[in-house]
Formats: C-alpha cells, sequence, structure tokens
C-alpha cells in the first residue's frame, strides 16, 4: 500500500513549491492545493497522513478548516503555517486540536522536522488503535499473538479440538501452555468443565485420591466417599499442567485411563467409566525423561501421538507489543487507571530481554508498569562478541562432550551412548579437544 501523502494547502503559489520540494527531497510524499475547497475535495478520494495549511486561506480562514477537518476526522493532524503577528490566532488553534504551528517564514528543516513528528503521532495512533482492534477480535480471554507460530497453533487448534483427540503440549514455563489447553477446550464443543490439576502442586499421598477419588474409609482419615478431579472432568476436559512431576506410582494409574478410558478410586475394585479428553503440559524434554527412566515411556508415546510445541517468548518477539497492551489493558481496568503509554525506547527494551519466564514475566512487568512502577529490565544487552562459526561450534562440542562424561564417570561407551555418536567418533573427537576421559572418573 502507497504511503498516505501530506495535503499542503498554501494559496503562494511560490510558497507552495517550495514546500513541496523540500519535503519531496526528504522522501515525504505531498499533494500540494491552492485553496482549502480543492483539498476538501481530494479528501473524498483519499486519506492524507498530514493536512499542512495555512492559517490564512482566501475565503476560509485556517480556524475554521481545522475544525472541518476534525469533524471529518478526529485522529488526522493538522500543522499550521503562520504569517507575522498570527500567533494569538495559532494558539488558538492549537487549542482546537492543531498539532502544531510553525511561523513564516521558515527553513525547510523546521518544515521536515514539524512534519515528521507529526507523521510519528499519526503512525502511534494508528498502531494503538489496530491493536486494540485486535484485541477485540480475539477475545482478552483466549491465545493472543499473530506471529506465524502462533497462528499456526491457533489453527492447529481449530483442527484438532472437536476431535476430541488427547494432546501433550510442550513449552517452557509461562509460555501459555494452560492458555492453550483452555482455548482447546473452548474449541471443543465440549458441555463439561475444563478442570485443571498441577501434578507438582500436590504431596503425593494427597494427589491420588485428589485425582482418581477415593471411597469412604479407605485410608486412615479418608472419611466420606470423594470424587476425583478426573471424574470432575467427565464430558470435559482434564489438564494434566507438569505432568513429568507425577509420582511414577501414578503414572501407571493414569495410562489405565488414558488407554481404557476406566479408573478405580482408592479403596474400591470397582471399575469407573472415564469419559473426558486428556490434555497434558510439560515444560520438560518427556522423551529424555522416559530415556532415562524417570517417566514412563509408554504414557509419553500415548500422549505424544498428538503433541503442540509452544515456542518461548524469544522466538516469537513480534507478538511483544500485543501481549504487553492486552496486559496493560487488563490491568489499567483492574487497578481503575488510564491505560499507561510507553516510548519507542521502552519498546526496544522489551524487544531486547530474552524473557526466562516468557509470557508470565510480560504480564508481570505490564502489571507494574499499569501502577506507574519501571519494569526493573536492564537496558539492551551489549552483543557477544563476534566469534567465527567455527569457533563457536567447536566450543558448544568441546562442552556437550564434557557434560556427556561427568555424566558417565568417565566411561567413553556411556558418553558415546548418550551423545548418540559412534564410540571411535567420540574416541577422534577427545583427541582432537586433547580432553582425558580419565579426568572425569571418580578418584
Ligand atoms: N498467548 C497468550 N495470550 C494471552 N495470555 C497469555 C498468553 N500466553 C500466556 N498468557 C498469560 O501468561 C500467564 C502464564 O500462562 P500459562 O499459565 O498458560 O503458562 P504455562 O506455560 O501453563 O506456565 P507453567 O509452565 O508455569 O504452568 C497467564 O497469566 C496467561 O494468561
Amino acid at each position: 500500500m502507497a504511503e498516505a501523502p501530506v495535503f499542503l494547502v498554501e494559496d503562494d503559489a511560490a510558497v507552495r513549491k517550495g514546500c513541496e520540494q523540500a519535503l519531496a527531497i526528504a522522501d515525504i510524499p505531498v499533494r500540494g492545493f491552492a485553496d482549502a475547497e480543492s483539498m476538501l475535495a481530494a479528501l473524498a478520494t483519499m486519506r492524507p497522513a498530514l493536512v499542512v495549511s495555512d492559517i490564512r486561506l482566501p475565503g476560509r480562514d485556517g480556524l475554521t478548516l481545522l475544525r472541518e477537518l476534525r469533524q471529518f476526522d478526529r485522529e488526522l493532524p493538522v500543522l499550521l503555517v503562520t504569517g507575522h503577528g498570527d500567533v494569538a490566532m495559532a494558539v488558538e488553534a492549537m487549542r482546537d486540536g492543531a498539532h502544531d504551528f510553525i511561523e513564516k517564514p521558515f527553513p525547510s528543516e523546521r518544515l521536515i522536522a514539524a512534519v515528521r513528528s507529526a507523521l510519528d503521532k499519526r503512525a502511534l495512533l494508528v498502531e494503538n488503535r489496530q491493536l486494540k482492534e485486535q484485541l477485540q477480535a480475539a477475545g482478552l480471554s483466549a491465545l493472543i499473538g499473530e506471529t506465524p507460530a502462533i497462528q499456526a497453533i491457533r489453527q492447529l487448534i481449530g483442527t484438532l479440538a472437536p476431535t476430541g483427540v488427547d494432546i501433550l503440549i510442550n513449552g517452557e514455563t509461562g509460555s501459555g501452555k494452560e492458555v492453550v489447553a483452555r482455548a482447546i477446550h473452548d474449541a471443543s464443543g465440549q458441555r463439561g468443565p475444563f478442570v485443571a490439576v498441577n501434578c507438582s502442586a500436590l504431596p503425593e499421598t494427597v494427589f491420588e485420591s485428589e485425582l482418581f477419588g477415593h471411597e469412604a474409609g479407605a485410608f486412615t482419615g479418608a472419611g466420606k466417599r470423594r470424587v476425583g478431579r478426573i471424574e470432575h472432568a467427565a464430558g470435559g476436559t482434564l489438564f494434566l499442567d507438569e505432568i513429568e512431576s507425577m509420582p511414577l506410582a501414578l503414572q501407571v494409574k493414569l495410562l489405565r485411563v488414558l488407554q481404557e478410558r476406566s479408573l478405580e478410586r482408592l479403596g474400591s475394585n470397582h471399575s469407573i467409566a472415564v469419559d473426558c479428553r486428556v490434555v497434558a503440559a510439560s515444560k520438560a524434554d518427556l522423551k529424555a525423561l522416559a530415556d532415562a527412566g524417570q517417566f514412563r515411556a509408554d504414557i509419553y508415546y500415548r500422549l505424544n501421538v498428538v503433541s503442540i510445541d509452544l515456542p518461548p517468548l524469544r522466538q516469537r518477539r513480534d507478538d511483544i507489543p500485543l501481549l504487553f497492551a492486552a496486559f496493560l489493558h487488563e490491568a489499567a481496568q483492574r487497578y481503575q487507571r488510564p491505560p499507561a503509554s510507553w516510548t519507542p525506547a521502552d519498546l526496544a527494551r522489551w524487544q531486547a530481554h530474552d524473557w526466562p519466564g516468557n509470557v508470565r514475566e510480560l504480564k508481570n512487568v505490564a502489571n507494574r508498569w499499569a501502577l506507574g512502577l519501571p519494569d526493573g529490565l536492564a537496558g539492551p544487552a551489549a552483543a557477544p562478541p563476534a566469534a567465527a562459526l567455527a569457533a563457536q561450534v567447536d566450543a558448544a562440542e568441546r562442552r556437550a562432550i564434557e557434560a556427556a562424561l561427568q555424566a558417565s564417570g568417565g566411561n567413553v561407551a556411556q558418553a558415546a551412548e548418550a551423545l548418540q555418536v559412534p564410540k571411535k567418533t567420540l574416541y577422534d573427537k577427545l583427541a582432537r579437544h586433547a580432553i582425558s576421559a580419565e579426568r572425569f572418573r571418580p578418584a
């Protein structure tokens, strides 16, 4: 789309020509008009980014024109050009919403600077409006983001949700796994509830009865019969967050839920049919845990049939402004404050930050910002010193080998297996990096 031009209204042909040339040289598209009428007529077919107008025009004073323009579009910035002695009128115009005024005669740099500042303001207004529209379209509770990664996930959710298939969501802490799980539930058309269980938050003993329920007197202190969370999710979605923390003993029972869709409450041998979809989330590499015997491989393979990988925020930085605006809007409403603004420098700092806590960390910063507190982030980090790619790859290889030897206690065969390379290859690399496996053997 072509950039919107600046409309310039000036009855003095020589001045008009000079201004047009100065703006064109500065790469600012411009259209000149000799009077207000022809400019107003052009508005019917073209939207300018800014109107620069002489305050004294034949047949119409600048103030009247300003009011007409503001009725037409309140966001359209107007820059007035005044003659000597028109300052009082210019001040009144500013009060009526003019962006700025410049006094004749002016050097072309002054005109260009004033035009650029007005255009910047216009761009910010337009951007804010677009953000607001996107937020309204997305709905605040929904998965926010327009980067290709999030769009692809949204599409996947749309496809998978109605099928009722179990789903595994992988992603770092705070990256939005629960938001994705809820979006799946919302798009599924299921009528039952969304029941979220954090597998790391409960002590193992409580966890079993919490999840599977128990019969009266099933164990000391069991009291009355209790229906577990899985049964509560009937007709809906059971969301198992941090599934990597589920005790191994309970994973056996979970496997039955996943495979046979049935469970037994503690203290009962009566099978109850399970009627819910399971969505599990993990921030750990479940495959690696399964390989290391810390997670049941059969559950991993069962869940991993359909998985969604949620990238960390640092890999979808273009979503930062949109997410920030959403959280700020939400916080402003909660705290009943006008929404706080931010500068391009603030945004640059947020774009440069690595967000180890992902979207949750960004949300915390937005909440602080809404209260007028500093974000607590340092300025953009200095770029690491450049090194040749080969040297960086070499260093990374060396670190990986040393870590594998450390883990295997200096056993080269085991380290080779962990690194998935033939033993011979590892011996060659040890020689090349002058690493001695001896060094890692226990004394
Ligand atoms: N794309 C998103 N759109 C809107 N809000 C989001 C998005 N991603 C995350 N959030 C918000 O960020 C916070 C953290 O998200 P969520 O709890 O879903 O992360 P998580 O990956 O499940 O975290 P954990 O691994 O710690 O359980 C929540 O307040 C959530 O509402």
